[in-house]
């Protein structure tokens, strides 16, 4: 898998620091969390109107082009509030773990 999540958070945190006038990331910070909290349900709706559309028309890149903005956005709300990609991850592997999936397939290797 690629490091791209961990990448994309070093950046957004040195954002926190950056001119809002020169960086999108930064003029979020400074317009607050309500701001940061409306992209992620603006980008929700249209990843939420896209996958429609993708099961309509067969067609994903616009789903897939949705979705990197509903991380991307989400990516920017965890920094915001001290969090990053690797809490979330480190959540859903122990969700993998307590799961027992990783077991039992190895058991039919
Ligand atoms: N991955 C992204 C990324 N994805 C989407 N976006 C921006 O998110 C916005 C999407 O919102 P909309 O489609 O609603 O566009 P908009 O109407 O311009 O937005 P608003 O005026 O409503 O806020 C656009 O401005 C996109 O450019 C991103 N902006 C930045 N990044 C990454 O973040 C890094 C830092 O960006 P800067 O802070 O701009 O340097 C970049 O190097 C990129 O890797």
């Amino acid at each position: 898998m690629s490091d791209v999540l961990e990448r994309l958070a070093r950046v957004l945190e040195a954002r926190k620091n950056a001119d809002p006038e020169k960086s999108y990331v930064a003029s979020l910070h400074a317009k607050g969390l309500n701001k940061i909290l409306e992209k992620v349900g603006e980008e929700c709706t249209e990843t939420l109107l896209a996958a429609k559309d993708a099961e309509r028309s067969g067609e994903s890149r616009d789903l897939v082009y949705e979705t990197a903005d509903l991380w991307f956005h989400s990516l920017v709300m965890l920094s915001h509030l001290g969090l990053g990609p690797d809490d979330v991850l480190a959540e859903l592997d122990r969700r993998f773990d307590l799961s027992g999936l990783e077991e039992k397939a190895s058991r039919t290797r």
